[in-house]
């Protein structure tokens, strides 16, 4: 698979904060790579460098081979940042023609905004678009000049589900259709609906970096919920990988197999009633593995600081 990104070793510091943590990445070629984290966590800082916008402190950057920050490199780039300021008075026509105008081979318009749902709308001015539409001329946009690599900052951010869906269904037709795509998003439903391969960054650092399936399987996790006078016995239950207080009183355990923490519960005699088990929402499930991992990386650089 041919590599279009490599970041190796890739540092960035603003200040006293370390957005980007030693991190190391590579892109191929055909795939949909989504980049989870919550806020802060160093996403745009990634896009920003892949863009050449930004260097990194330490670390090297390859985009198609060369510098990310050379206008031949970028040429072949598309790109959705996270806010997009449309010129109000002009026409959705007039914006994808006047952005095509910097390619050599643009997608004709009539194409691209079938594609993106934008046929109707092509007349109309931006400043009168709903929130949805806008959103998806800004994704359209980074299409337009037949981009190797297309990276969008949280797409569907303040979309309807409906809004949601459509935009997704578009960047899944351009895939199919050989585009390489970089998503970033706080949502794991998201990714999983996009992505083939997951990359959770939390705190600058990469989490885990792996195939959907994978990770999928990884924060898999099913979730008792119980009242008991002995929640910390309860907690410390073989199989239980985290816990939860909730606000009226009773407690939740996540496990990865739910029986067997059942079982464990019975056995050790700890007093309980109005006992629920469900499936972890991938949210909850990715909230609790991302809290395990930022724990564990704390626990090791106390150590390495010992
Ligand atoms: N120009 C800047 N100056 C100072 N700090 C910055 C700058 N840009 C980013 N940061 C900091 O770097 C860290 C990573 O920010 P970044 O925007 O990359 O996160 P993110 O994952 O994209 O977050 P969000 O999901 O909220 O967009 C944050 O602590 C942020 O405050």
């Amino acid at each position: 698979m041919t590599t279009l990104a490599r970041l190796d070793r890739v540092t960035r510091r603003f200040g006293d904060v370390t957005a980007l943590d030693d991190v190391s990445l590579e892109i191929g070629a055909g795939r949909i790579v989504g980049l989870l984290g919550p806020n802060g966590a160093g996403k745009t800082t990634l896009l920003s460098l892949l863009q050449g916008l930004r260097r990194p402190s330490s670390g090297t950057i390859e985009l198609f081979g060369g510098d990310p920050s050379a206008p031949s490199t970028r040429a072949h780039l598309g790109c959705t940042p996270q806010e997009t300021a449309l010129p109000a008075t002009l026409r959705v026509r007039e914006v994808i023609e006047f952005i095509g105008r910097h390619f050599d081979q643009p997608v004709p318009t009539a194409e691209l905004a079938e594609e993106f749902g934008l046929t109707a709308l092509l007349k109309r001015q931006t400043g009168a678009l709903s929130g949805g539409q806008r959103r998806r001329l800004s994704v359209a946009l980074a299409f337009v000049g037949r981009p190797k690599l297309v990276l969008l900052d949280e797409p569907t951010t303040g979309l309807d589900v409906d809004g949601r869906r459509a935009l997704w269904d578009a960047v899944r037709r351009q895939h199919e259709a050989g585009a390489t795509v970089v998503v970033t998003s706080h949502y794991l439903e998201e990714i999983e609906a996009l992505a083939q391969r997951v990359v959770v960054v939390d705190r600058g650092r990469v989490l885990v970096d792996d195939e959907l399936h994978a990770v999928l399987d990884q924060v898999e996790l099913r979730m008792l919920r119980l009242t008991t006078p002995e929640a910390q016995a309860a907690i410390a239950l073989p199989g239980v990988v985290d816990s939860r207080p909730e606000a009226d009183g009773s407690l939740t355990l996540f496990a990865r197999d739910a029986d067997t923490a059942v079982r464990e519960l019975v056995a050790s005699g700890i007093p309980f009633r109005g006992l629920t088990v469900r499936g972890a929402s991938l949210e909850e499930a990715f909230l609790t593995l991302t809290a395990n991992a930022n724990a564990a990386i704390a626990e090791s650089l106390k150590e390495n600081q010992a």
